[in-house]
């Protein structure tokens, strides 16, 4: 399968300090990419790294062939790269209609198409189409966000700890959305709760004091106590 993502021997220094150490993954066409690993580890900054808001110092970040480890946010995200971030980043004196609009690239027939079909699969959002986001419980919130980077055409989407906060039946809900997202854009996914993960994950990276430690297939951190003992607190 072809690898739309490469990220290779990557450091990222925030201020003084060197946060990312030696990042390792890859994302291929089509599938979910899970980032795992304890709090702090440097799931989050992996994402921002790859996003260029906090740019690597050491290693490259390539995209589709090309090299994009320099690039501004702005560019990076008009290559094709989706960012849902962990504080979902909606603008909570908005509109749900309003948000939407913002986060539009292009606003073109193909746009509104996604978006028509983005609101079909959270039909909450329709509902409060008029009404300021701020208001939203917690998982209409996390639907807003990524309806927001979905309705725009994205070849990579970035999400960040979606089930984070949110209720086991909004989870179900926020998964079935990410399992329908995968048959049209591949993911990376930062997720703590193993259980939705190892669901819809179909590879794992585990990062660990800013280094990836492991990675491979799915099913076989599912079958590995030890790693998800050692690195993630269960089992
Ligand atoms: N702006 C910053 N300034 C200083 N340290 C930072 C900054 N942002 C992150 N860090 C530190 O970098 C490390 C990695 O943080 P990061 O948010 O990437 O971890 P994470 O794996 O996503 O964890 P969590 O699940 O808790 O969000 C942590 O020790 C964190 O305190």
């Amino acid at each position: 399968m072809t690898t739309l993502l490469k990220v290779e021997g990557v450091h990222t220094h925030i201020g003084q300090y060197h946060i990312l150490q030696g990042i390792n993954f890859e994302a291929k066409i089509g599938e979910v990419s899970v980032l795992l690993g304890r709090n702090g580890a440097g799931k989050t900054t992996t994402l921002k790294t790859i996003m260029g808001l906090t740019p690597a110092t050491k290693g490259r970040v390539i995209f589709n062939e090309q090299d994009i480890t320099r690039k501004a946010t702005y560019e990076i995200a008009n290559l094709g790269i989706g960012y849902v971030p962990e504080d979902q980043g909606i603008f909570g004196d908005l509109t749900v209609e309003e948000n939407m609009k913002v986060a539009m690239r292009v606003e073109n027939e193909a746009a509104f198409k996604r978006q028509e079909y983005v609101l079909e699969l959270f039909p909450d959002l329709k509902k409060f189409w008029k009404k300021d986001a701020g208001h939203l419980s917690g998982g209409q919130k996390q639907m807003l966000a990524m309806a927001r980077a979905f309705v725009n055409d994205s070849k990579l989407l970035l999400i960040d700890e979606p089930s984070k906060g949110l209720a086991p039946i909004v989870i179900e809900t926020v998964m079935e959305a990410i399992t329908e997202m995968k048959k049209s854009t591949t993911i990376v996914l930062v997720e703590q709760n193993f259980i939705m993960a190892s669901r819809i994950g179909n590879t794992y990276t585990l990062i660990d004091d800013g280094e990836t430690v492991h990675s491979g297939i799915m099913e076989d951190l599912i079958q590995n106590e030890e790693l998800k003992r050692k690195y993630l607190g269960i089992g």
